[in-house]
């Protein structure tokens, strides 16, 4: 089992910090402040919310964007330890990514899949060839190879840090939501998309299962809770949680409703599925 992995103690961050105490490095989003000032009332909290509070001391988060598949990939690093892990890395931007990855300084211990993708090939093997020491990481029900097998409850270490491994099967059985130890985040990789969700007619999708999953699994974190998903169609970067909640069109409505809708969403297979799934479950063709 991966070190980085398991037996973490829980990060107790103070909300409240000042920004003189972080490094320059870090790229803060204050995207929960605009979308309070877009939707007042969506945050309960008595004080002003912000992302940067949330994200507290130490911690460097970067989202990329690769443009064909339109799919996020998150780096996140202690910035004392230098520890990083990245989440969904695509094929595509390899090579934009580790450059990333040695401009800040980072080491990059855990390259996480939150599922097995149906639309691009994961760069994560052939980042492992790239970066020894690498390991790669993605759920017990995947199907796929990996070095490290998450199952639900399961820590990522990153340095102080840590992510909590949720189970939101749906999509596929193996789609995990991994969330920051004080919840300020949540990455929910096809289970929860901005104002939609992924969609349930291929692999082992379950229309009713992924409800149960949101419902369940990510709709119970506090409203506050950044929503970070694997794809975003529509140019949108983040969520909370209590805007899905209010404003979902799918995941607002009944599970009889929503079966309903995910059973006519009538959407074209993904132009890459043939070859992205069976790499996918070698971790990118390339050797894990
Ligand atoms: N056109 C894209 C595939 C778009 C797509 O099907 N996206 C998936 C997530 S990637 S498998 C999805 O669940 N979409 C939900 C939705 O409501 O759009 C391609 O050809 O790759």
């Amino acid at each position: 089992m991966c070190s980085v992995v398991k037996g973490a103690k829980p990060v107790q961050q103070a909300l409240a910090f000042t920004l003189h105490l972080r490094t320059k490095t870090a790229a803060w989003s204050c995207a929960a402040t605009r979308s309070r000032v877009l939707y007042p009332g969506v945050h309960t909290s008595s004080r002003p919310y912000c992302s940067r509070m949330a994200l507290g001391e130490r911690l460097l988060f970067r989202q990329l964007f690769e443009s064909a598949s339109s799919t996020y990939t998150y780096l996140l690093a202690d910035t004392q330890t230098k520890e990083a892990i990245i989440i969904d890395p695509v094929l595509e931007t390899l090579d934009r990514d580790l450059k990333l990855v040695d401009e800040l300084g980072v080491r990059l211990k855990l390259a996480v899949n939150t599922h097995c993708h149906a639309d691009h090939i994961t760069s994560t093997g052939l980042m492992k060839k790239r970066l020894p020491g690498l390991k790669s990481a993605i759920s017990k029900f995947s199907g796929a190879s990996a070095d490290v097998h998450l199952s639900d409850g399961d820590k990522i270490n990153f340095g102080k840090h840590h992510l909590s491994v949720r189970e939101t099967p749906g999509h596929t059985d193996g789609c995990v939501t991994l969330v920051m130890g004080d919840q300020s985040m949540a990455f929910t990789g096809d289970a929860l998309l901005i104002r939609g969700c992924g969609r349930t007619d291929f692999q082992q999708g379950c229309s009713k299962r992924l409800y149960e999953s949101v419902h369940q699994r990510i709709f119970t974190l506090p409203d506050h809770c950044l929503i970070y998903p694997a794809h975003d169609y529509k140019g949108q970067m983040v969520s909370t949680v209590g805007e899905e909640r209010r404003f979902n069109p799918r995941l607002t409505k009944s599970l009889e409703e929503f079966v309903e809708i995910m059973e006519n969403l009538n959407l074209p297979k993904p132009a890459k599925i043939d070859i992205a799934v069976p790499a996918n479950l070698v971790c990118g063709v390339h050797e894990v």
